[in-house]
């Protein structure tokens, strides 16, 4: 068994690698950074330090890796004898890597077993997105006779890592990787740890909107409370007073739209903040809070939760307070953030919602994003 996996970053090998590798699975990194790949194709092994309330190391063994920006014949070869491809690169690089392994689909032996493609990214819907990438490189008709595309929630916080720990990673011992079953006809693989789902719409809405949505509500306000250490936010009573108002918001929409009882739905979001909080986490506000604009475009964490409370007629106020911290986000070193100021700092209020969030004045959240965006260009 095979398994080729796009991203050798911080999920790829503290998460989506390791658990791939557990399985059985023998398994091809492949990645563009040339230091990464070269340390992983000179290694043998790395660790994977699980920190927290249970503390232990899990050493991953037998993997080779791929640069593939350089080696495209070879991952083409690795992809046709595959039985999984996998990424974690971020939803914006998925159409990057759309079109290897389109090439190494249209490779396969004919009569090959369907390879499975799953994006794990956090995104909704991600491998939708992969395949509608894959389908515009993909030069045949055949390729749903040749690859079967399924969605995934991959839930597991892997920090930023100490740039002298080698390929070693550090994560916290929680995880959850649900994959939705009906892609596969009742043929899943056998992946240790796994949850298979049939309907996997309430597991990522529940995931993006509760840890994403309070992660980088935390990192924005922390940020601009100078906190550089998310559990440092985490211990600061206005950050978390933040929090708990946009975790209120998404809670009431996961309860009235999924039918989650809301003690559960309580009991998760508290759980979630003890992982924020886990000091043994070495995880930083700039981390948590990148990416600003895939944060607040129109289907990620903040703005569809509140479009889908502001259709409903329900509250959505603490959502609002962290679009409106996500405005202030202006490290420099984040190229999207750097992009954000530009755009707020030279559009109007109109023009800055509209391509920001991708809204339109026919959203039922439009008036009032409209407002936080101009009070924030306002000062
Ligand atoms: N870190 C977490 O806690 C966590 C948890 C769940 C999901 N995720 C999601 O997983 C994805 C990856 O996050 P991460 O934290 O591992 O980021 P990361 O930056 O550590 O890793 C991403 C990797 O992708 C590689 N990459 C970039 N462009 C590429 C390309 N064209 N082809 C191949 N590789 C490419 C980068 O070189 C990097 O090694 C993101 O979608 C993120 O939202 C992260
Ligand atoms: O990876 P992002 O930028 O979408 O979000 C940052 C963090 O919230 C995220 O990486 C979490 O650590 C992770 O999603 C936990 O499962």
């Amino acid at each position: 068994m095979k398994a080729v996996h796009f991203g050798a970053g911080n999920i790829g090998r503290g998460f989506v690698g390791l658990l791939l590798s557990n399985a059985g699975y023998e398994l091809v990194f492949a990645d563009v950074a040339d230091a990464l790949i070269e340390a992983l194709a000179n290694s043998d092994s790395y660790a994977v330090h699980e920190v927290g309330d249970d503390p232990r190391t899990t050493v991953v063994r037998g993997y080779s890796a791929l640069n593939s920006a350089k080696q495209a014949e070879e991952l083409t070869a690795a992809i046709a004898s595959a039985d999984i491809v996998t990424t974690a690169v971020g939803a914006h690089i998925l159409k990057f890597v759309a079109p290897a392994i389109a090439a190494g689909i249209a490779a396969r032996p004919t009569g090959s077993p369907k390879l499975a493609v799953m994006a794990c990214e956090n995104a909704i819907n991600g491998t939708d997105i992969l395949k509608g990438e894959v389908e515009a490189a993909y030069a045949g008709d055949d390729l749903a006779d040749r690859a079967l595309f399924a969605n995934t929630a991959v839930d597991r916080i892997v920090p930023a890592q100490d740039p002298n720990a080698g390929l070693d990673v550090t994560v916290e011992n929680y995880f959850e990787w649900a994959i939705e079953t009906p892609p596969f006809e009742g043929n899943v693989p056998e992946i240790d740890g796994v949850t298979w789902v049939d309907d996997l719409e309430p597991y990522i809405e529940r995931k993006l909107f509760t840890v994403n949505t309070g992660h980088a509500t935390a990192a924005w306000f922390g940020y601009a409370a100078g906190i550089e250490k998310i559990s440092d936010a985490l211990a600061d009573a206005d950050v978390t007073a933040k929090v708990a108002d946009a975790l209120a918001d998404t809670k009431s929409l996961i309860v009235a739209k999924h039918g989650v009882d809301d003690a559960v739905q309580t009991a998760y979001v508290s759980k979630i903040l003890k992982r924020f909080a886990n000091p043994s986490l070495p995880d930083t506000t700039l981390r948590v809070g990148r990416g600003p604009l895939r944060k607040l475009s129109r289907h990620d964490r903040f703005i569809s939760p509140a479009s889908q409370l502001a259709e409903r007629g329900m509250p959505y106020n603490g959502l609002l307070a962290a679009i409106g911290a996500g405005l202030g986000f202006d490290n420099a070193d984040d190229p999207e953030a750097v992009e954000l100021q530009r755009l707020l700092g030279e559009l109007s209020p109109e023009d800055a919602v509209a391509q920001i969030t991708g809204l339109t004045e026919a959203d039922a959240l439009y008036p009032a994003v409209l407002e936080v965006v101009r009070n924030h260009q306002q000062g």
